[in-house]
């Protein structure tokens, strides 16, 4: 089980105006179950966790062993949450050099879809020319035009070097019931697809099939996975007290934090591995709260790496930052320093220690630094990157966000900001439907 510390923020913040959330707390939680809050037709990820049936869960290992048969790589096409939370959970848990061993337990999994990059698609054109491979096509808008770009040179490709048959086994579609590009293709095509439900944001669909699906390609154990969100599920839930509700404390400092001009948080890992849930949880609450010209700046780092670069800003720059530790409490594996007679790097100090308890000093080292500095600092203790504890950290991050951004005053479950830069895209590149934006965009260039 996770648990949070907030002690080191409460030199800059006081206890006492943490807990004064309490009741803005109760009535965003009570918002959220109720379906009384802003946004509130998306809410279906709240209870997602403990609703998901087992038999939903044999129909996705089945579709991902039929993938792991017959595929030596699958691409995961999408953007945003229709691949951060896949990429988050499958780089959190795999072998940071998964792809370069010849003996591979599960498909090497890619992603695509997610930029616009020329020499990016090219190269992974190139690379899959001679591989076995399957595609899946992730989008709950059906629409979004980097997925759906990346998806119809794969299409091809796929079709073109195994045939329409096998292109049918080994394309899926995960979309919305009825409508988008992505669905039409899908029945068109007689594709394998899930739904993914229509009150579930993107950004909150991680233990859909958007998530589980791939994570169960790359061979994880996604019921684990959702076990462990349940049992968050059920610590952060509505009736757990103020005082032992980790997700009411988070929402309710950070909130405080922001008050008192913490403008940015930081996501701080110590294990490289988390560095995609970074991403996710940058998405999480960048498209939840910043709106209306309110909400903290979610940024991330990974240390120690980040601190011989981005360490000097954190410890001296502008006083308007904090920072949220994930600190992972025990490794997966063991390697101690080795001792050497010669000493000649002076490193005989660590000799017979873990490589993880440098990591810690260096982690409290840090955080005893930044706070020193003017850093307030919340830490969350994961026990260790399996399915259980990434299970419920993902499912932590969501809840708070729910009542965060209730907190903050903004509907957290849309993103109306993100459609400006598609209307000038389409209208740029004359998209039919958009001849007066095109106009109009023509003229001020
Ligand atoms: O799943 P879709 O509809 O392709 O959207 C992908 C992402 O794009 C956004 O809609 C932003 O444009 C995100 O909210 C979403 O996660």
């Amino acid at each position: 089980m996770i648990s949070l510390n907030i002690e080191k923020t409460l030199g800059f913040i006081s206890k006492e105006n943490v807990f004064a959330y309490e009741a803005q707390v109760k009535a965003a939680q009570e918002a959220l179950e109720n379906g009384t809050g802003k946004g509130n037709d998306f809410l279906g990820w709240l209870h997602l966790p403990s609703s998901i049936t087992k038999e939903h869960l044999a129909d996705l290992k089945a579709t991902a062993q039929t993938l792991r048969d017959n595929c030596e790589v699958v691409v995961v096409a999408g953007i945003g949450g229709s691949y951060l939370g896949a990429r988050a959970v499958i780089e959190a848990l795999s072998n940071s050099f998964t792809w370069l061993q010849d003996k591979k337990t599960a498909p090497v999994i890619l992603y695509a879809g997610h930029n616009i990059g020329e020499d990016y698609l090219y190269e992974l054109t190139e690379y899959l020319k001679d591989k076995k491979f399957g595609v899946i096509n992730i989008s709950k808008s059906g629409t979004t035009t980097e997925t759906a770009l990346a998806f119809r040179l794969l299409k091809k490709q796929c079709e073109d070097q195994r045939g329409k048959d096998m292109a049918k086994k080994v394309i899926v579609a995960i979309t919305d019931a009825k409508k988008g590009a992505a669905r039409v293709t899908a029945d068109k095509e007689g594709y394998k697809s899930f739904i993914i439900p229509d009150n579930v944001g993107g950004r909150f669909s991680v233990l859909t099939p958007v998530g589980l699906l791939p994570i169960a390609i790359a061979g994880f154990d996604i019921e684990k996975l959702v076990a462990g969100a349940v049992a968050m599920e059920k610590a952060c839930g509505k009736d757990v007290p103020f005082a032992e509700n980790p997700a009411a404390i988070y929402a309710a400092t950070r909130n405080e934090l922001y008050k008192n001009g913490k403008k940015i948080e930081i996501l701080v890992n110590y294990n490289p591995k988390l560095h995609y849930v970074s991403e996710w949880w940058k998405q999480l609450y960048g498209e939840s709260e910043g709106k209306e010209n309110k909400g903290i700046f979610p940024a991330a780092v990974d240390f120690s790496t980040d601190l011989h670069s981005m360490g000097q800003w954190i410890q001296e720059g502008e006083r308007t930052i904090y920072e949220t530790v994930i600190s992972v409490e025990k490794t997966q594996h063991s390697l101690q320093v080795p001792s050497d007679e010669a000493n000649l790097d002076g490193l005989n100090f660590l000799a017979g220690k873990h490589v993880d308890e440098v990591n810690k000093m260096a982690e409290l080292g840090t955080q005893l630094a930044h706070v020193d500095g003017g850093v307030p600092n919340m830490r969350i203790v994961i026990p260790a990157l399996n399915e259980e504890s990434i299970g419920g950290l993902l499912y932590f991050f969501e809840i708070a966000c729910g009542i965060s951004g209730y907190i903050l005053g903004v509907n957290p479950f849309n993103q109306p900001g993100v459609e400006a830069y598609k209307k000038n895209m389409f209208a740029l590149l004359n998209k039919p439907g958009y001849e007066e934006e095109s106009k109009a965009i023509q003229a001020r260039l």
